[in-house]
């Protein structure tokens, strides 16, 4: 009896063990592969300057010596291929840490440290929401801190100093050397398709305060007071990757198109017998030497499949389209078995219609059919296929293959290469 319920515990708790671990293998998919992300970006307040005068022995009253305050880091934001291939690595938060304050005998603060925040290429970032700008409406009024006498408050305009943005733009030439646009000018949009790594100012950091020394004059010789330093910038932006391929895959669901990448490539894209079996792109890269005996590469992107009205957001609507927008080059697989849920007429119909409504631009990249699954007797559809093709009027060739057998992959891979090579010297 009590061996039976120990029995009962331990099978307990292998269900248990197993909920979890299959709860966690989800959630590590889930986290797999991310192409859009919002991310919330706090740069550092610069640190306050100080007010404070020397004193030492035998001078009990000595001049102004309070150093200024660190200025606050700032973030950055850069491309680095070959790390990354999506975004699943950033968090929700970023922030940069603030700048000390000054000390008195001159020490200013030290400079908060920066962050850079690496993305693939391909990546673009769009400001969406100015956080500052909702606080600064919502304080009643603007005004710099007074260390002495007691804490009182005074206006900016009272103080002199080089303005935020003389002092924003030396910044980031000293720190960085980096591009930067005025500060809060406009909202921030970057297209990182082809950057040089070369990182980008996301958020600045505030400016330090200035110590009493900063406002030393002919009038006044003992000012009591110093600045605190500025808020960083506070912003919300929105990352989107656009998959970086040569030639994409288009497809329906089901027509091959995972099959055909693992086959022309060393990839390993899931396949199945259902739809919707591949949720996010696959890269694959093909290396040939061509009739020249010049080596040609390119890559291979095999894309979630298109349903009819996904140019209206149906099924994975434009969470597939963008990712085509940057294929040099696309091919269209039609499944031109007779089991086809849809007939291959149709199927390119649909197709073309969906890449027309979402980007006219889209079709002029369009140079290959490839009528997939030839292996199941199906000659009469591949020339209904060939007719339906030649009837757009463009020079598309239409090449017949079986991915699953790997039937006709020379002479695909012989007309993606030139395609590809021509594009390249046009
Ligand atoms: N007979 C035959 N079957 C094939 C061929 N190519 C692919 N299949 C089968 O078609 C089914 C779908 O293949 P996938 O490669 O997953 O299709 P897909 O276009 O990637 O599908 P989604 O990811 O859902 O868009 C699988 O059962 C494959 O085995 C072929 O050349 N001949
Ligand atoms: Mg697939």
């Amino acid at each position: 009896m009590i061996f039976g319920n120990c029995l009962f515990i331990q099978r307990q708790r292998l269900f248990y063990l197993h909920g979890l671990r299959s709860w966690a293998r989800a959630f590590a998919m889930q986290q797999k592969f991310k192409d859009k992300i919002i991310i919330k970006v706090k740069a550092g307040t610069g640190g306050a300057g100080c007010s404070s005068f020397g004193r030492e022995k035998f001078v009990p009253f000595g001049p102004a010596d309070g150093g200024n305050g660190g200025d606050g880091g700032s973030v950055y934001i850069a491309t680095k291929s070959g790390t990354f291939n999506n975004l699943s690595h950033l968090m929700g938060h970023y922030k940069a840490s603030a700048g000390t304050s000054g000390k008195g005998g001159n020490r200013h603060g030290s400079i908060g440290s920066s962050l850079i925040l690496y993305v693939p290429p391909g990546t673009t970032v769009k400001e969406i929401q100015n956080l500052n700008e909702e606080e600064e409406q919502n304080s009643t009024y603007s005004v710099q801190w007074v260390q002495r006498p007691g804490n009182e408050r005074l206006p900016i305009q009272a103080l002199e100093g080089p303005s935020f943005e003389e002092e924003a733009e030396r910044q980031a030439q000293e720190l960085f050397h980096c591009k930067s646009p005025p500060a809060n000018a406009y909202p921030i949009e970057y297209n990182m398709m082809d950057d040089d790594g070369k990182p980008r100012i996301l958020c600045r950091g505030g400016i330090g305060g200035f110590g009493n020394v900063h406002f030393l004059s002919e009038k006044n010789r003992s000012p009591k007071f110093a600045t605190k330093g500025m808020k960083g910038q506070s912003k919300v932006f929105e990352l989107e990757l656009k998959t970086l391929c040569d030639i994409g895959l288009v497809g329906l669901p089901n027509a091959g198109k995972s099959t055909l990448l693992n086959s022309l490539t060393r990839a390993t894209s899931d396949i199945g017998e259902y739809e919707f079996t591949t949720l996010q792109p696959h890269l694959g890269t093909v290396r040939l030497v061509s009739d020249n005996h010049v080596p040609v590469s390119f890559s291979l992107a095999d894309i979630p499949g298109l349903i009819e009205g996904a140019s209206d957001g149906r099924g994975l609507g434009f969470e597939f389209l963008r990712h085509i927008e940057r294929a040099k080059l696309l091919c269209l697989v039609i499944d031109i078995s007779p089991k086809a849920k849809i007939p291959c007429t149709e199927a390119f119909q649909q197709l073309w219609k969906e890449l027309k409504e979402y980007n006219p631009k889209l079709l002029e990249r369009v140079s290959i059919v490839i009528a997939n699954k030839a292996d199941i007797s199906a000659e009469k559809q591949l020339e209904k296929l060939k007719d339906v093709v030649s009837r757009n009027g463009q020079s598309i060739t239409v090449i017949p293959v079986s991915a699953a057998r790997r039937e006709g992959m020379d002479t695909l891979l012989r007309c993606m290469a030139d395609l590809y090579t021509k594009m390249k010297i046009v």
